[in-house]
């Protein structure tokens, strides 16, 4: 294999997967790339594995090419477990990582030091035509900040502080992001899954 297609519109991702991908020498291409428009798919999953199947699965079968999706978002205890699926669309259907922030930033005024955990959660499905997709999970663990710092990475990353850092995901390098991030894990378990099968 040396091309994969990400069934994905989001550019901040795509960098993720380019810098994952790229270490072993695999082209990454995604949705922004077709010549071709791909519609925009409705996620109504409750989950994130039930969205990156739905999308995963849709795409495989319009192009008849295997495909990876990636369902993501961040799940904050004191929020109880909001912004999760809805991640990307928080603050309203235009998707603004900036409104998104600001408005977890808004909904956690209140909320102690001791009481800001959260995790980032990934599910990648693996849609190959006239087979059974394959779904695995990643997760990072961490911290919700009280301001934003940093400038890399995209979303939520700028209010993010993993565990075990004392600065935001936005403040490493890409390579630090990919090799702890729950985009990082849910590929690693993918690509041992695709290795013993
Ligand atoms: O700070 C962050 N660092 C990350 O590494 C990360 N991964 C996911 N997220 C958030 O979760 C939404 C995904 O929603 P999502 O899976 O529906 O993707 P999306 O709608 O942006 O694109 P698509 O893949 O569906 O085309 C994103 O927009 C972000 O808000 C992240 N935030
Ligand atoms: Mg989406």
């Amino acid at each position: 294999m040396n091309k994969i297609l990400i069934a994905t519109k989001n550019k901040g991702k795509v960098n993720d997967f380019k810098g994952l991908f790229g270490a072993k020498n695999i082209e990454v291409i995604s949705l922004l790339d077709l010549a071709e428009p791909i519609a925009d798919i409705e996620e109504t999953g409750q989950t994130f594995a039930e969205n990156a199947t739905l999308k995963a699965e849709t795409i495989a079968k319009q192009l008849q090419l295997p495909v990876i999706a990636d369902d993501s978002g961040l799940e904050i205890a004191a929020l109880k477990g909001e912004p999760g699926v809805y991640s990307a669309r928080y603050a309203g259907i235009e998707k603004n990582d900036q409104r998104n922030i600001d408005k977890v930033l808004e909904n956690m005024a209140d909320v102690k030091q001791e009481d800001r955990a959260a995790q980032f959660v990934c599910a990648l499905a693996l849609a190959i035509p006239g087979q059974e997709t394959v779904i695995k999970h990643g997760y990072c663990k961490g911290f919700i900040t009280t301001t934003q710092i940093g400038k890399n990475g995209f979303g939520y990353d700028p209010i993010f502080q993993p565990e075990g850092y004392d600065v935001t995901m936005a403040q490493l390098k890409p390579e630090e992001k990919n090799a702890i991030s729950h985009r990082g894990n849910a590929l690693k378990e993918l690509a041992a899954w695709l290795a013993i099968n």
